[in-house]
């Protein structure tokens, strides 16, 4: 008897060696248990190939670390004839030539009274230039037609991932007013532009990746304000009747460079509620009715989205955070107040737009051309007198113009630093002009390089608890300073700087609160995974016995 059930306990003993082998070998039951070759490997690279941070195609290109460096990309667009223009009977002097993506301006004839001012100058001729995409959006029937979702296709595509990657980027679209920039960048409800596709892609592409890997969170926040009049206005705040408009003021600090100071941030969970954000926010952008444009938007508006991917290591107990900023930015069109035909108002608006797309033309010059050095103009002798730093810029030794508008001052990590950036010249089929002082800009712009590079921290959770703890005692120190100054109220300059700084902090110490939560999401998620994965193996394995037995 006792022989018998020592020979079934064998044999079941035997059973279950098998089966545990079978299970060893079948990939779908195996947690992700890595070989010592790939733990070498993991050692050895850097955090900015954990899988689980890849852009949609599933990898990482080698430059995603360490950039190189890249120039400004630009391309340009031309827009089909609006109905004054067929009126006018207007001629198409843009010619698009799809393989070698030049765009040539040809010289006007005697026909169109829009181009009279163009005759009169001493030189006018055919001009070429190339661009890294040249968009023909001129005529649908054309097989080269160029429609929004190309345009996205194109260049929005490859922006988002770049900021998957960890790269902030920027695009902005420039030219005449009238040109086609607002429907590039927002589009119609039917033709939605850039900036809803961008939003779209962006949490289908989140979507996707937590399918596929459970252990990232991801956090996403927008603003939305517009630059009028040399002032900023939050566009995600409601505008209240009958009250003067409320102006934000410009900080500069030395780790994220100049920031609107108070701007606000809504953290979003889903398209419908960017979309929704997006519409608020366009609803309330300053437009008006011009000669050239019935809707012309008569300010800058900056629309930004920040993208924190946090990836949580069970293994090491470390978190890998990626931040990026996707800025895409919808310019005022520059104008002649001639064709305009504006006063008052208008008028004031078009000057302050001018100015700043004159000095954003200085910005660029002096980026494309770094060697040559920008004479000071009046305000930055102003801001030196009264203490501030020069605007140095990021592309080279020349003085950069940054501060002389709020437009590029805002605009100055885009334009010469930390960011990837592409400019779309929008250009109207008839104006001589106006369409080659675009496609001069544009040219220009081209010769910008940029120095991007992964926005990426590595820290462990002790650590995290550490800043935790060591910003909430900064934060008690600063609430005390800030009261003392407060009641003696003797330097009031030095009172407003501590409460910025302490108001800072605070949000500071805000976010890294959401962070810990969304770490907590992390760890949480993937240990359900995790145990998924056990239960999956236990059952199949009890099949595999079952099986056996029978
Ligand atoms: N590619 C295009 N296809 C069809 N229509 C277009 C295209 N681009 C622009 N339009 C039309 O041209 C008009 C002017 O375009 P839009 O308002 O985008 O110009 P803008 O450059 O933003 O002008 P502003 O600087 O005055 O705001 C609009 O009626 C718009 O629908």
């Amino acid at each position: 008897m006792n022989n018998i059930l020592e020979l079934r306990f064998r044999n079941i003993l035997t059973d279950i060696t098998q089966t545990l082998t079978d299970i060893s070998l079948d990939p779908r039951l195996m947690p992700n248990t890595p070989t010592s070759h790939e733990l070498v490997q993991r050692s050895m690279r850097s955090h900015a190939s954990t899988p689980s941070l890849r852009s949609r195609d599933g990898t990482v290109p080698p430059h995603a670390r360490m950039d190189p460096g890249g120039n400004v990309r630009v391309v340009v667009r031309v827009r089909a004839f609006l109905p004054r223009e067929i009126e006018r009977k207007a001629d198409c002097l843009i010619r698009m030539d799809p393989r070698s993506q030049m765009t040539t301006l040809r010289a006007p004839n005697d026909s169109d009274p829009a181009n009279t001012r163009a005759r009169a100058r001493k030189m006018i001729e055919d001009k070429s230039f190339t661009f890294d995409n040249s968009f023909w959006s001129h005529d649908t029937a054309d097989e080269h037609y160029a429609t929004q979702a190309d345009v996205y296709d194109s260049l929005g595509e490859e922006f988002l991932d770049h900021n998957f990657e960890g790269y902030h980027t920027c695009i902005f679209a420039y030219g005449q007013t009238g040109s086609g920039k607002s429907y590039t960048m927002m589009g119609t409800a039917e033709k939605p532009g850039l900036i809803p596709r961008t939003c779209e892609d962006l949490f289908e592409r989140i979507a996707a990746a937590q399918d596929e890997t459970p252990n990232i969170s991801y956090n996403v926040r927008v603003s939305y304000f517009e630059v009028y009049n040399e002032h900023v206005r939050d566009l995600l705040v409601p505008v209240v009747p009958n009250q003067p408009p409320y102006y934000l003021k410009i900080r500069e600090s030395p780790t994220e460079g100049p920031y609107v100071k108070d701007l606000t941030e809504v953290p979003v969970r889903s398209i419908n509620e960017i979309l929704r954000h997006m519409r608020v926010g366009d609803a309330s952008r300053t437009t008006a009715s011009t000669k050239m444009n019935d809707t012309s938007s008569r300010s800058h508006a900056v629309f930004t989205i920040m993208l924190k991917q946090i990836h949580h290591d069970l293994d090491t107990d470390e978190t890998t955070e990626r931040s990026s900023r996707i800025r895409l930015v919808d310019l005022a069109g520059s104008e002649r107040a001639k064709s305009t035909e504006a006063t008052g108002a208008r008028l004031r608006e078009g000057s302050n737009i001018n100015k700043s797309l004159t000095t954003l033309g200085r910005v660029i010059a002096a980026l494309a051309d770094p060697k040559a050095s920008q004479p000071s103009t009046p305000r930055s002798k102003l801001l030196k007198r009264n203490g501030e730093k020069s605007s140095g810029g990021g592309g080279g030794g020349g003085m950069v113009p940054y501060r002389d508008s709020i437009l590029t001052w805002l605009l100055k990590d885009s334009l010469g630093g930390n960011s990837k950036t592409a400019m779309i010249a929008c250009i109207a089929p008839s104006d001589y002009e106006e369409t080659l002082s675009t496609l001069r800009y544009a040219d220009q712009a081209k010769r910008i390089r940029t120095r991007a590079v992964v926005n990426q921290d590595s820290i462990s959770t002790a650590e995290r608890d550490a800043q935790i703890a060591a910003m909430a005692d900064e934060i008690r120190a600063l609430q005390l300073v800030v009261g003392d100054s407060r009641r003696r109220e003797k330097d009031a300059r030095e009172a407003e700087e501590r409460l910025d700084e302490y108001q800072a902090r605070v949000r500071g110490l805000q976010r890294l609160m959401e962070e810990r939560s969304l770490m907590a999401e992390s760890k949480i998620r993937s240990l359900q995974t995790e145990n998924e994965a056990l239960r999956l193996h236990l059952k199949l394995a009890l099949e595999s016995l079952r099986i056996r037995r029978m």
